[in-house]
Formats: structure tokens, sequence, C-alpha cells
């Protein structure tokens, strides 16, 4: 092994002498082209041809700029492609490769060396691959076999052949300083090495150990839904991270970063996971949370609850009967039956019940809500709801004419005329002029000029309203949205059976919510699934790659919503179930129920394996969840986690305040106390600040430093620290079994160590799990 250890490491020199020739060729090229691009921007006007005296001068100035502007984008392109390949070659520098097998491919006598990395290199003479880029066909079969028979696909079919060594790398700085000959998919050496590392602040790519079954959903381009059902830690971020890196190499050219985009819970997993793309070397991708898109849509005309609001209350509120109504309500306006409903109010509309707005003047109405809604019904009906919406604005922007028309003559007119300033007078004599409207003689015409000077005050004055038009505010759509919630059940064609037992009462408290002019969390989506149904907003074409993460969370109606949105997409869902926080508190069906996608042909997959934290915890935690004995832990051993009974709160943050210590003093960088709600993590920062240097996460927080953070569990998600602290795990805290998700999802967020405190009786979720698998302290 000591000689196949030289003979690599004079490999790895002979490519580093290659990638340092490859950097300096690229740079003396760039620098070429840099001054290039100085120079076209220093002389670009020196260099184009400007004469507009005739029209066909007009047309040479405008092919000479087009030219000229071509040149320098060109120039720009290649530029920063050189850039790009740069970055690229300086991470090859640092390490070149991570694997290598050995491929004899059916009827040849030798065998290929095939190294893989993260990106390609080819020898001096463009013949032969130094180095394979992770992502081409053949590197799948890194991933996907042991040594023995293996194969891959190529655009001209399969190629068979045998793996006859595979070996695993770790290079740093050009040094060799690891190296395992593997007969497993991808050795545990390795990846034991990985994942015993600190947890970051941010998320890292997985590309040297990625699994047999996280492979198959990186390189998946069959289906055009994916669905990932995965336990906490197997990696669904990562894969999907790494996938779209797939995608990107894989249709370059046809598809672009833009073109794809990922749903993220909050605002920090979007940071955090903001790193693995440009890390690989690719662009990132559109990132955006449900909240912000609801935020964006609805600007600032509601006080619009959000998705942090609704879980606080949800696990916070006294069990009332107005609680109890909330969440039936919650419960049933995810649902899909809610979303027939609005179907079945979108077909009442299409005959009868739209409300528009009358639209003022001067504190007159010029145009009546009801003769709008006449004008809109008077339309024929086999019309769909938003042509003849739009029909209504074309009418309307006439009839506005006509009002601005007969407004001209009207003394209001006259003596704004009058009281014009100078400057004013100016600015609309010059547009007239430039309109050719008047001529030095026909100037002095005093009617023709108060004539078009009434016409422009008037136009000016109509303007905002004709631009409200356009934007189709004449749609009363907060009444009409409301109103769904006062029809009778006839009016609606609607079976009662299919509502919720007091939908009565959830009606009235939502219309009561209403007056207040806020907007519960669970109306949002519907009130904009509704006013796409009738304004007929224009899909979004752009995405053609749509990934929703932490996917558990999505209610049937919101993925409705979703897809009716990005329409021409495929899609990639990852979720867990046993995750689901908040719709399993509420026993709402989430988009991963069984009635999802009936119609869709989809592929799903399931990993059982968790990476993230040691075989003690996954041991532990497998017992919080039912049907959590199929999740397997990977071999990394570490402490049992520690479970603390302290008898009231203060001696909870002497133990707390102890045991962080500890923590730090012993390595770990980043330790989370996760509490189960923002309530508690309010106070538990409030104690433990008096004494440590503590950070409170709350839903503004973009990004997190190593440290000791306070964090509620559904802020929590998707991220993991080193050591996670649950404060208070006490069977009045924890003891239903809607709370089972909670601490489940908080456990699972830990790496190496995880420490349960309870204040009183243990919850009966942790004396559930067998003796042997956790130490009691204290
Ligand atoms: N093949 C792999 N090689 C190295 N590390 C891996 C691999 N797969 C997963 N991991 C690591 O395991 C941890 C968990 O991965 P990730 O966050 O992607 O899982 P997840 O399924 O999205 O988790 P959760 O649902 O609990 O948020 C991360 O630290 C990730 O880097």
């Amino acid at each position: 092994m000591r000689n196949e250890w030289e003979k690599e490491q004079a490999r790895i020199n002979e490519v580093l002498e290659i990638i340092d020739n490859n950097i300096g060729n690229i740079q003396n090229n760039s620098s070429g082209i840099k001054k290039d691009i100085v120079e076209i921007r220093k002389t670009f006007w020196n260099d184009v041809t400007v004469n507009f005296d005739e029209p066909d001068d007009l047309d040479e100035t405008f092919f000479s700029i087009k030219q000229q502007a071509e040149m320098l984008s060109e120039r720009e392109r290649m530029h920063f492609k050189m850039d790009q390949r740069l970055k690229s070659l300086a991470k090859l520098k640092h390490s070149p490769y991570f694997g290598r097998f050995d491929f004899q491919e059916e009827g040849e006598i030798n065998a290929d060396q095939i190294y893989i990395g993260t990106a390609s290199l080819m020898d001096e003479a463009e013949e032969n691959f130094l180095i394979y880029d992770w992502r081409a066909p053949i590197s799948s079969i890194y991933y996907d076999y042991a040594t023995g028979p293996a194969n891959f696909e190529t655009l001209d079919g399969t190629i068979e052949g045998e793996i006859l060594l595979k070996r695993q790398f770790i290079i740093r700085s050009g040094k060799l300083r690891g190296m395992f000959d593997t007969g497993v998919t991808i050795g545990d050496e390795v990846l034991q090495q990985v994942l015993s590392d600190n947890a970051n602040n941010q998320m890292k790519s997985i590309v040297a150990t990625i699994q047999k079954e996280q492979n198959q959903i990186i390189r998946n381009e069959r289906s055009r839904l994916l669905f990932v059902q995965g336990v906490a830690g197997s990696g669904k971020t990562s894969a999907a991270l790494q996938r779209i890196a797939y995608l990107l190499y894989r249709f370059r050219g046809s598809i672009e970063s833009d073109n794809i985009m990922l749903f993220s819970p909050n605002p920090m997993f979007s940071n955090y996971v903001a790193t693995v793309l440009p890390e690989l070397g690719e662009d990132n991708m559109e990132q955006m949370t449900f909240q912000a898109y609801l935020e964006e849509r609805f600007k600032d005309k509601y006080d619009l609850e959000d998705t942090f609001a609704q879980m606080e209350y949800v696990l916070t509120a006294p069990k009332d009967k107005a609680y109890k109504i909330r969440m039936e309500g919650i419960r049933y306006k995810g649902s899909n039956e809610f979303l027939e409903l609005i179907h079945s109010y979108v077909r009442y509309l299409s005959i009868d019940g739209l409300i528009f707005k009358n639209i003022n003047f001067r504190g007159e109405t010029i145009i009546s809500a009801d003769e709008i809604k006449s004008f809109f019904y008077s339309l024929d009906s086999s019309i769909s709801i938003p042509n003849r919406i739009s029909l209504t604005m074309d009418w309307l922007l006439k009839e506005l004419s006509k009002k601005g028309r007969k407004e001209r003559k009207k003394d209001w007119v006259t003596e704004e005329i009058q009281f014009l300033d100078h400057d004013e007078y100016q600015k609309i004599y010059k547009r007239l002029q430039k309109k050719q409207l008047f001529t030095e003689n026909t100037f002095n015409d005093f009617d023709r000029e108060q004539k078009e000077l009434a016409k422009v005050i008037v136009s000016n004055r109509f303007k905002p309203i004709r631009q409200a038009i356009k934007r189709l505010e004449f749609i009363n759509m907060a009444a009409i949205f409301f109103q769904l919630f006062d029809l009778s059940t006839s009016t609606l064609s609607v079976n009662k059976s299919l509502l919720p037992a007091n939908w009565a009462d959830i009606c009235k408290q939502t219309i009561s919510n209403a007056k207040k002019k806020a907007l519960f969390f669970e109306d949002a989506t519907a009130y904009l699934y509704l006013q796409d149904q009738i304004e007929g907003r224009k899909p979004n074409t752009l995405i053609r790659h749509l990934f929703i993460d932490e996917a558990q969370d999505y209610t049937p109606f919101q993925y409705a919503f979703l897809k009716q949105l990005f329409p021409m997409c495929q899609m990639t869902i990852l979720g867990d179930l046993n995750q689901a926080i908040f719709s399993e508190a509420m026993n709402s069906p989430s988009i991963f129920s069984d009635q999802l996608c009936r119609e869709e042909k989809i592929e799903t997959i399931i990993l059982t394996k968790s990476y993230r934290s040691t075989q003690q915890i996954v041991e532990f935690t497998k017992w919080l969840i039912e049907g959590g004995s199929v999740i397997e832990p990977i071999n990394r051993l570490g402490n049992k986690p520690i479970f603390t009974r302290v008898e009231n709160y203060e001696r909870l943050y002497c133990e707390l305040e102890n045991c962080i210590k500890g923590l730090w003093e012993s390595g770990h960088q980043t330790i989370a106390v996760i509490c189960k709600t923002e309530q508690e993590s309010k106070e538990v920062f409030k104690q433990l600040s008096k004494k440590l240097d503590v950070k409170r996460i709350d839903k503004e927080t973009y990004s997190f430093e190593r440290g000791v953070l306070v964090v509620p569990v559904y802020l929590a998600k998707g991220i993991e620290f080193d050591a996670v602290i649950i404060p208070n795990c006490s069977e009045e805290h924890y003891g239903s079994q809607n709370e089972q998700k909670l601490l489940y999802t908080a456990c699972t967020r830990a790496m190496h160590e995880l420490y349960i405190f309870s204040v009183g009786e243990m919850s009966r979720l942790i004396s559930g799990v067998p003796k042997d698998l956790f130490e009691v302290e204290g």
C-alpha cells in the first residue's frame, strides 16, 4: 500500500502541474480579454457611427451600436467563464479529486482509471480526462456500485463492465492525507471523518460521499414529480442541493440557475444552504419562503398573520372554545375539501355574486359598483371569469375616457388652468408642442389652448384611476373572499356533510377577524388562490424545476396553489412526516398524505439511514416516534443522551449553565438550546443571558454564528448543531402525542451530544425509551 500511496501522490503532483499550467494559460488569455474589455468600453462611442438625420441613418446607427455592444458582451462572457474556470481550478488545486475506480469495459483488455473530482480536467493534449466531473455519466458508477459488475447510461445506451478497484482519497492542499480501498458503495472511513467534524453555520457539499440511495435522487431525470420521504438527517436537503448542481450540469444551456427555485422553511435555513452551490462552482438557485411569497403578494393590504405566529398560537393558546374552532378551521382550510368548496364558490361567482368597488372622482361616484357588476354579468357566461374581467377592464377604461371628456367642461378644470403655475404651464405647453398640436400661429388661438390644457389636466387627474383599473382594483377582492363565509350551502351548491361540523363557528371567527383588517395565515393561501381564479394570474413559466423542502409542513391546499403557480415545473418534494411539527399538531393532512398527487405520475424514494447524529443519538431518538424502528444509524459512536431531572426552574438554569460551559470547554462550537415555543425561548434566553453569552434566534434572524443559541424548534428545522439541549422535557411540557414530533425534531438536530432536562416528572415520551439508551444524571 505504501507503494500505492507514493504512486498516487506522484499522480497528484503531475495533475497539480497541469492545473498550474492551465491556470497560467487562462490568466494570460484573460488579461488580454480584460484589456479588450476596458478598451471597448473606453472607445465605445468612438467606434460607433451615430447619425440621426435620415431614417436610413437611424438604422445604421442602431446596428452600429448593437454590433459594438455585442462585441463587448461577448468579451465579458468569455472573461466571466475564464474567471469561473479559474475558481474551479483553484479548488482542484487544493483537492483535485476524491475518488478513483478502475473500470474494465466489456470487450476491452485494459481497465481505465477514472478519477472523480468537483470539476473535470483534461491532459495537455486535450485527449484524456485526468479528472471526471462528479456529475459526468461515468461517475455515477462510483456512487452506485461496489467492486464487481457495473454499468452506466450514456446517450448511446448502457455501457457494461466491471469495477476492479474502488478507492477514496482525502487530499488537502495537494497532499494525500488519506486513502481507502473500499468494497462497499462508499466506505465508512471517509464518511465518518466528514461527519465527526464540528457543525458549521453553513451547509457543506457531500459530493465526495454521496450514498447510492441519495444518488438516485440526485440523478433522477425521468419523473415529473420526485417525492422523497426521508428520516431526520438522511440527507434530503443535501441531496436536493447536489441535485440542483447535477441538473445545471446535465442540462447546461437549457436550464440556468434562475430556472430553479427552492422553497425553504425559514430565512435562516435559506442562508444556511446558500453556500453549497457556489462551493460546487454553480450559481445559486432562486430561494423563497412561502411566507415571503405571501407577503410579496399582499404587500401591506392586511395585518397578515405569519406562519410562525400561527404555530405559536397553536402551541401556546389555551384550549378554550375559540381555540378549538380555530384548530378545526386551520385543519379544514388546509384540505382538499376546502379547495373543492372554493371551486364551487367560483362556479357560483361565474353566475352571480362578484362584488366590485365604486369608481370615485372628486368625492363623487363616476361609475358605480352596480354598473360594473351589470356589465360583467351581461357578458356571455361561457366566457371564463378572468376573460370577462379583462373585457370589463377595457369597458371601464372607455367609460372613463367618456367621463373625462365631460369632465373637461367643468368649472374645477377652468379654475385649475387659471392657477397653473409657470413651470407646470411650460411643461404642458412643451408636451403639446412635441405632439405638434400647435404651430407658432395656432397657439394664439385661445380656445384651442384652453381645450388642450383642459384635456391634459383631466387626463393627469384620471391617471391614477386608469392605473388602478388596469391593476384590477375595481374588484372588491376582500369582500368576495369573506362573502364565502357568509353564503348558505344551498347557494354554494355544496353538500353540508362535506363541511366541518362547526362550519358556522369557523365562518363567524373568520369574519370577525376580517373586520379587524386581519388575515389568518390559513386564509392567506385561499384568498390568493381565489383571487387568481378571478383575475387569471399568469402562471410562472420561468421556473422549470421547483424544490420544496420540509414539505410535510405544506397543506394539500398550499400544494395545489403552488402547482397552479408553477404549472410547467418538474418538482422535487422532500420531507419527513415525523417532523410534521405543525400539521400533525392539528391532524391536518399534509401533502405527504396518501391522497396527494393521485393524479400525478410520481416516483417516491424513501431514505431510512440517518447521517447527522451519532449512533447513540439515533438509537435514542428513533424511540420518540412511531415506526422509528426503520431508522438506521451510521456507525459513528458518541455519548449516550443524558437526561437530568430538576425540581424547580432555579435549579434548571444552574444546570443549563453548567452543561453549556462543559460542552463549550470540550470544543463544541454550536450549542443549541431548543425550546418548544418562542414564549419558552424568550424566558430561557432571559435567564441564561444573565450568566452566559447567548443569542436568541427568532423569525427575523437571517443567519447564525457559532456559539450558544436559544431557538424555538420550528425555527431550527433543517439545521444542525454540535450539541442540543432540551431545556424542559417534562410531562407537562411534552405530554401529548401531538408534541411527540416536536421533541423528535428538536432532538434530531444534534450531531454529537444531546442533553435533556425536565422540571419535575419526565415526559412519557422519554420514559418510553429503553433505559439502556440514555444516561440519567442528578
Ligand atoms: N452522503 C453524505 N455524506 C456526508 N454527509 C452527509 C451525507 N448525507 C448526509 N450527510 C450529512 O448529514 C447531515 C444531514 O443532512 P441533511 O440536512 O441534508 O438531512 P435532511 O434529511 O435534510 O435532515 P432533516 O430532515 O433532519 O432536516 C448533514 O450534515 C449532511 O452534510
